[in-house]
């Protein structure tokens, strides 16, 4: 059984994943422990990154900054790790050069061999469980903590293109040359993930998130055959878990970003929560969704850099589409996409106030 925490003081963002209407939209954003904070950069200039994701005191430390820094202002936090944690449960290296390099990838479906066989995420990621279980503790019930994990298809792409790509052309040709192969890998990596969030969950995330930052490369048909039978299985996986071990079940978010076309198919997929990018408008993803799942996001992250008249402006436009004329109901504000290293913390801040502004119910 999860541990017992302090009660929530702040429940706008699991009343708002659950559809239920709120005073005013909850607002994170995605990246919000990252380098466009001074205190980000001061505990990263002496620590390398994956070593900070396995410290839980860095880690939690971390996680907290823009929460203590926002306080009163931001209605979550999200526990500091990466997406590439799960290649190296799997038995991969992958270092941080700046950005994800591994050294190995896979390039061929005989390379598959090489990974573990066996996979047991209480030896190879419970340092996660422990930052996320010391995080919960100090944040005392001020906010809510969100945990997550990356996308199988994602996920998969680093793990053969062996770090960022813009063509996507080996892990494609994996997709059109051994498809079965690739179903099968991806199949593997969703099982990984489905121990890893129950495992988050189990000691102390409130809401889990599956990020599959490259759904967009994929067509609408191989959206269909590639990620989405991996995101199911993750979201039926860790529910029936949930059930079958009595712990009580938190809202999961699926956010397939780039992926607009297929958000019908993301509607019926097992989560409660969808992101958004910010190359749809609300009005038109909710006609899409109906009532069937709460909508989060969706502002373009460069907004940030266009001064204060413009970060009023948009977020007012982006409230008034996602009220629809009506209060918040079923929206969590956060951008469409991470904050990026450049954006002035202050410009954040009055984000944040616009965001609590423009979505109260009587704006
Ligand atoms: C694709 C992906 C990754 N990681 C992640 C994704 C999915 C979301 C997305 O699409 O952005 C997810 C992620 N990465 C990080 C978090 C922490 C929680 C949060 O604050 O949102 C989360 C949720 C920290 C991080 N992960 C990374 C940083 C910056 C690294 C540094 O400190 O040098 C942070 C704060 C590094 C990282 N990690 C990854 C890349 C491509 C990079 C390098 C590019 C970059 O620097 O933005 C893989």
């Amino acid at each position: 059984m999860p541990e017992a925490f302090a009660p929530l003081k702040n429940d706008l963002l699991i009343r708002a994943a659950k559809g239920e209407e709120t005073a005013r939209a909850p607002v994170w954003v995605m990246r919000q422990a990252g380098r466009y904070l001074p205190e980000f950069r001061a505990v990263r200039a002496n620590h390398e990154f994956f070593e900070i994701c396995r410290t839980p005191e860095l880690a939690s430390e971390i996680t907290l900054q823009p929460i203590r820094r926002y306080k009163g202002l931001l209605d979550a936090a999200i526990i500091f790790s990466d997406i590439l944690v799960v290649p190296q449960a799997m038995g991969m290296d992958v270092q941080m050069t700046p950005g994800p390099y591994f050294p190995e990838p896979l390039n061929v479906p005989a390379d598959v061999e090489k990974l573990k066989k066996v996979v047991d995420v209480n030896v190879e990621l419970g340092y996660m469980f422990e930052a996320i279980t010391k995080v919960r503790k100090e944040l005392n019930g001020e906010v809510p903590l969100i945990g997550f994990c990356g996308a199988p298809w994602t996920l998969f792409s680093y793990m053969i293109e062996g770090g960022g790509t813009k063509t996507f052309q080996k892990c494609k040709t994996w997709l059109f040359k051994y498809p079965e192969e690739s179903k099968a890998l991806l199949t593997r990596i969703a099982d990984v993930c489905v121990d890893l969030l129950v495992g988050q969950i189990k000691a102390g995330a409130q809401l889990v998130q599956v990020f599959d930052s490259w759904a967009g490369e994929l067509s609408p048909h191989d959206f269909a055959i590639f990620s989405l039978p991996s995101l199911k299985r993750i979201s039926a996986g860790v529910r029936s878990r949930l059930a079958s071990e009595n712990i009580p079940a938190v809202p999961m978010t699926l956010f397939a970003k780039g992926a607009n076309q297929s958000l019908a198919a993301q509607a019926v997929a097992g989560y409660d929560v969808l992101g958004l990018d910010w190359c749809i408008d609300a009005v038109e993803a909710r006609r899409i969704v109906g009532d069937k799942v709460a909508l989060q996001g969706n502002l373009d992250p460069n907004v940030l850099y266009g001064g204060r008249e413009a970060i009023e402006r948009e977020v007012k436009r982006m409230a008034e589409s996602f009220k629809m004329g009506g209060s918040a109901k079923g929206w969590i504000a956060n951008l469409g996409h991470g904050i990026t290293p450049g954006v002035d913390p202050e410009d954040l801040r009055f984000f944040f106030e616009c965001v609590h502004k423009y979505s109260a119910k009587a704006v």
